[in-house]
């Protein structure tokens, strides 16, 4: 095992390192009997431990800074008045004044530390060393990150660090010039995280991706925030954009094809593969029937997260009286049908993108032109979905630009290139899926979107009879094997075909004011003519 000494990080006192816990250890410290509070793990009835993250139960993008200095200063796509995003900036001040408090916070007790790796190519890998002091916190990473072998652990050498912070409060955060009590903070320059008063889970998983978006495009790989699996052959590989709640990490499960990775992935020379080495899946109203393997994966050694459970440890799927953003997170391996033993796959054929419409104006998928792909990847069209986010409580309509716009650290026209360079290369199609609502007033239904998705992917969709749509000039089967033909023209789905028409401008006309941003150059502008005519 590798020595670890915390001092060079500024912590001291250390009484104790669980360095790289097994999952033994880590079900025994997460369920002690004397510990209190979030720290405390039930045990459910699924043999995965449950446990409560605190008053974060979704990520909070708007304490999320970046220390601005040298090697930030003119790469970091920057929030701006003209283009709002969640890359703020922080002085070397505010930065010197949160580490401070979270190397504080974890002196003189008891630590977890867990090396892992993120990126499942050796080449572009980042070896991470997570400082935490929360047992769960540090299963959480373990489920979530690539274990390293007993061999690579012996010489791991950290590429960047995470200090989890989580029971500290940045008091002054006033007179630093950040948001609130709570920071998720990155320094590029010295690969660093600071995370302080926030218990949330997805802080460390979406912050280590934030981080691959930004040194990976910039070698001239994709990076990507997608699901991806591949047939089982391991031959015809797809990739599933999406926001939170589309449907990444529950239509990229498949019993027909092989799992790569449910939510994070680059795409080099080699093909595409998985950042992750685990899944974290919704659970809110999770049904063992319509979702069978993420069902059988909450087991021992998955960990549930603000689940509601009785005395006795049995489950309550529904309840949404903590959150809507419960979860699970699991090692990939609990899923059965998966890429082995390392997550990637041959470049993509099928590029989808995956859209929670909660207008209820784009059908239920669209075939798109190599235009159009650009158009619609940069516009990055869904809905926020209830709970990922702080304060988002409804399906909020929003344009989240490369459908991953908080985690974006580069201008999105980075990462669109990037992917239409890779798809040139491997003849990639793409198509626009809505995963989200239609003039009924309900969800499209997770058979009729599965469908859809094995029609795509196996080639049925080209041989489809297809149709027009207007204002979008979206090309679109007219009937699909396994799929409600009722559906496929959004239109049909209204009462009057005219309440569609009305939400369809409007929805247009939104698309144009949002491009805007994009036109100040000649590629820019020359992809309005595939965008909607309002
Ligand atoms: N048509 C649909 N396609 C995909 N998911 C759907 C659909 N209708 C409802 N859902 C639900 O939406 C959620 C999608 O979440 P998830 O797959 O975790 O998204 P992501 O991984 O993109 O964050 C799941 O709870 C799923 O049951
Ligand atoms: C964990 C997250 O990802 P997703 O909902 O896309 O699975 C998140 O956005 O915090
Ligand atoms: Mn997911």
């Amino acid at each position: 095992m590798a020595k670890i000494d915390l001092t060079k990080y500024g912590i001291t006192g250390t009484t104790e390192i669980v360095y790289n816990p097994s999952y033994e250890t880590l079900f025994e410290e997460e369920t002690k009997p004397e510990l209190e509070g979030f720290e405390k793990g039930q045990v459910s009835e699924l043999g995965a431990v449950n446990v409560m993250t605190g008053i974060y139960t979704g990520r909070s993008p708007k304490d999320k800074y970046i220390v601005m200095d040298e090697n930030s200063k003119d790469t970091v796509w920057w929030t701006s008045d003209e283009y709002k995003n969640d890359n703020h900036p922080a002085t070397q001040e505010a930065w010197n004044a949160v580490k401070d408090l979270a190397k504080k916070e974890l002196s003189n007790k008891k630590l977890f530390v867990v090396d892992a790796f993120c990126g499942a190519n050796k080449d572009t890998r980042m070896a991470i060393r997570f400082i935490v002091e929360v047992a769960w916190q540090a299963h959480f990473v373990t489920n979530m990150f690539i274990q390293p072998t007993a061999e690579e652990l012996e010489n791991f050498e950290p590429d960047f660090v995470v200090y989890n912070a989580s029971k500290a409060k940045v008091e002054n955060y006033k007179e630093l010039g950040l948001n609130s009590e709570t920071a998720v903070m990155f320094n590029i320059t010295s690969r660093e995280q600071v995370i302080v008063n926030t218990w949330y889970g997805g802080e460390m998983k979406k912050g280590m991706f934030s981080m691959m978006n930004y040194y990976l495009p910039l070698k001239g790989i994709a990076s990507m925030h997608c699901s991806a699996n591949t047939d089982l052959n391991g031959e015809n590989t797809a990739i599933f954009f999406g926001l939170s709640g589309t449907g990444k990490t529950t239509l990229s499960t498949d019993p027909k094809r092989l799992l790569i990775g449910d939510d994070e992935h680059g795409w080099d020379d080699n093909g595409v593969f998985n950042f992750e080495g685990g899944c974290y899946a919704k659970v809110i109203n999770l049904d063992k029937e319509s979702e069978p393997d993420i069902y059988n994966a909450i087991k021992r050694n998955a960990l549930l997260e603000n689940v509601t459970l009785d005395a006795e440890g049995k489950i309550d799927f529904a309840d949404k009286s903590v959150t809507e953003n419960t979860r699970v997170s699991y090692p990939i391996n609990h899923i059965e049908n998966i890429v082995r033993p390392v997550s990637s796959a041959p470049a993509a054929k099928e590029v989808i993108f995956l859209s929670a419409d909660a207008f209820g104006v784009l059908p239920p998928v669209s075939i798109l032109t190599p235009e159009q792909t650009q158009y619609y990847f940069l516009s990055g069209f869904t809905a926020k979905l209830a709970g990922t986010e702080r304060g988002i409580t409804e399906p909020t309509p929003t344009f989240s630009a490369c459908f991953g716009q908080a985690f974006l650290e580069l201008h999105p026209t980075k990462y669109a290139e990037e992917l239409v360079k890779r798809m040139e290369k491997s003849g990639a199609k793409a198509y626009l899926v809505n995963t989200g609502w239609n003039g009924t007033g309900k969800r499209i239904s997770i058979k009729d979107t599965r469908g859809i998705i094995d029609a795509i992917l196996d080639g049925s969709i080209l041989k489809a009879p297809t149709k027009k749509i207007p204002f979008f000039n979206f090309e679109v089967p007219t009937e699909l094997p396994g799929v409600d033909p009722a559906i496929l023209d959004p239109r049909d789905t209204y009462a009057d075909a005219a309440e569609w028409e009305t939400k369809a401008k409007d929805l247009a006309a939104r698309f144009v004011k949002n491009f805007a941003k994009y036109e100040g150059n000649a590629a820019g502008k020359a992809l309005v003519a595939a965008g909607p005519q309002a």
